[in-house]
């Protein structure tokens, strides 16, 4: 099984916005969905979750096909985390998120159904907000209610477009983490967009990477990682390492400060095999280390 988007087409009006997109994540694969502002990644997770409709192409998951579906059978299978969520009334965070169970409920929520939603909510550390209302969340609160009320829906693929976005760093890393647990242990599959590239190596198999709506680089991260197309897409010129943490990228205009001064201590103990100070800017691996395959 896998979850499958071929020749995909769509436009705003005249503005051509994906150009004949393909990709495949395999089931139970974390896939990162990578591309500068305006590159189409939110758009390509709008026609997976059925927000917009292609201009052509096909998605399909498992080789039925996601488009055509009963919207009720398309939401069994597919979760959508969007960038935000507006909710038409003052709903409390457990209202929310059962909202995720809707797909599942007959005439009304069973025992079962208010434990997965009660059972999302603690698993993205919600438990003590439950009761208060989505009006008086903080934005990091808010989205991670939306990233609950995706996993309390169950689906066999998960869409999360940039749901790190308002997260502090440990929820950046916890909602990151649970994510790929469960795409490791319940087989579902991910398809994130991220604009932090590091982090999409460290907890992603599979990146795919958008220039103006098309594919440009497409495989496991350490693969998809090629520092010329990466500097060329971003218009930034950026160094890829690839050493024992796996594959980092940063901006060579750091470098220098990285190279002098205090800095310098970092790069040092990068070189000893700390890479914990290098993982924080995104690098900081010492210039002499050579690159090494995946
Ligand atoms: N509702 C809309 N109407 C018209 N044009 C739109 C609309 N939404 C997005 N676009 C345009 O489509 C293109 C792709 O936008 P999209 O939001 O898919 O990019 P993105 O890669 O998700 O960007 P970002 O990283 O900034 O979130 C952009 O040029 C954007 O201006």
């Amino acid at each position: 099984m896998s979850l499958d988007v071929a020749s995909v087409r769509f436009a705003y009006r005249r503005n051509q916005v994906l150009k004949d997109v393909t990709l495949s994540v395999a089931e139970g694969g974390f896939c990162a969905l990578l591309g500068p502002n305006g590159s189409g990644k939110s758009t390509l997770t709008k026609i997976i979750a059925r927000v917009l409709a292609p201009a052509g192409g096909s998605v399909s998951f498992g080789g039925r096909d996601l488009l055509a579906s009963a919207r009720r059978e398309h939401a069994r299978v597919v979760g959508y985390v969007p960038q935000s969520g507006a909710t038409p009334f003052d709903q409390t965070v457990r209202e929310a998120v059962l909202l995720g169970r809707t797909p599942h409920i007959g005439l009304r929520p069973t025992r079962r159904d208010w434990a997965t939603v009660d059972a999302a909510i603690e698993r993205l550390d919600l438990s003590e907000l439950r009761d208060r209302p989505l009006s008086q969340l903080s934005g990091g609160q808010a989205q991670r209610v939306l990233i609950a009320r995706a996993l309390a829906q169950q689906p066999r693929v998960l869409l999360l477009d940039e749901p790190t976005s308002a997260l502090d760093l440990r929820y950046q890393i916890e909602t990151l983490q649970i994510v790929r647990s469960v795409t490791r242990e319940e087989g579902v599959t991910a398809l994130i967009a991220i604009h932090d590239l590091n982090h999409a190596a460290h907890f992603c198999d599979q990146a795919v990477l958008l220039d103006g709506g098309r594919v440009v680089a497409d495989g496991p991260p350490a693969e998809a990682f090629d520092a010329a197309v990466l500097s060329r897409v971003y218009g930034l010129d950026v160094r890829v390492t690839r050493g024992e943490h796996g594959v980092e990228v940063r901006p060579a205009a750091l470098e220098p400060a990285l190279a002098t001064g205090a800095a310098g201590a970092t790069a040092a103990t990068g070189a000893a095999g700390n890479g914990a100070a290098a993982a924080a800017f995104g690098g900081g691996l010492p210039a002499a280390k050579p690159a090494e395959p995946a």
